[in-house]
């Protein structure tokens, strides 16, 4: 069995579980609050600044062009000034420029970019494909099974971001990692790319969590945002 196959084996129930987190369910459902996704979306906001910064640290170890090219799709993808969809979104939700510029992130938030900035400082460019295989791996599976099961909310905010997440823009650079990690020999980092895995998956759960219950905030700051 493949290196990724073997791991998403090893952790098919949390994995099963980030993918079908209430959170996600309702979202396909268009019965989630609105109060819960515009947490989630302030947290990805903040999120994706560290998701952008290892992905570039990973692009400095890529062993060659068409492995960086990946990776710089990527980028593009997220940076490109046309996808205005943070800004619309925040709009759309009633969180203004003020509110998203200064948001800061919860621990769940932050514990997960930490990892990602360490995994991007010290890993190799294999341990930055791994946790990319994690984020955009699992998110590729809930938009994927959203889609195939016909589920377009009404909410232009939560079927955009359902859309986002599909096979025609996360497919090919999920499929390129998946092969990538497949074809290298990494037999002797298995260890430590099973926890970055598992690490992962499990701040992914986390991120959920903290975004459909509003809750734990910092001891001494409530991170729920009054709408
Ligand atoms: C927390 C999180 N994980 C993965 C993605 C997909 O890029 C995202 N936007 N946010």
């Amino acid at each position: 069995m493949s290196l990724t196959q073997s791991l998403r084996q090893q952790h098919r129930q949390l994995w099963e579980r980030m993918v079908t987190h209430p959170f996600v369910y309702e979202m396909g459902e268009g019965t989630l609050p609105v109060i819960a996704f515009r947490r989630y979306f302030l947290q990805d906001y903040v999120f994706v600044n560290d998701l952008v910064a290892m992905t570039a640290l990973g692009m400095a170890k890529a062993p060659d062009l068409t492995a960086a090219n990946h990776l710089n799709q990527f980028l593009t993808g997220i940076l490109n000034p046309e996808n205005d969809l943070f800004v619309r979104a925040f709009q759309e939700l009633g969180a203004s420029e003020a509110e998203y510029a200064s948001a800061s992130a919860n621990p769940a938030t932050q514990a997960f970019g930490d990892f990602l900035m360490r995994v991007g400082l010290e890993g190799t460019f294999e341990d930055v494909l791994m946790l990319l295989y994690v984020t955009e791996g699992t998110y590729l599976d809930w938009g994927t099974r959203l889609l195939e099961a016909g589920k377009r909310p009404d909410n232009p905010v939560y079927h955009e971001w359902i859309e986002l997440h599909g096979p025609a823009v996360l497919g090919d650079l999920v499929g390129w990692i998946g092969e990538h990690l497949d074809r290298a020999d990494l037999a002797h980092r298995r260890i430590r790319l099973e926890q970055i895995f598992r690490t992962a998956l499990r701040y992914e759960y986390l991120f959920w969590e903290a975004a459909y219950h509003g809750h734990p905030g910092w001891p001494d700051q409530s991170f729920e945002a009054s709408p």
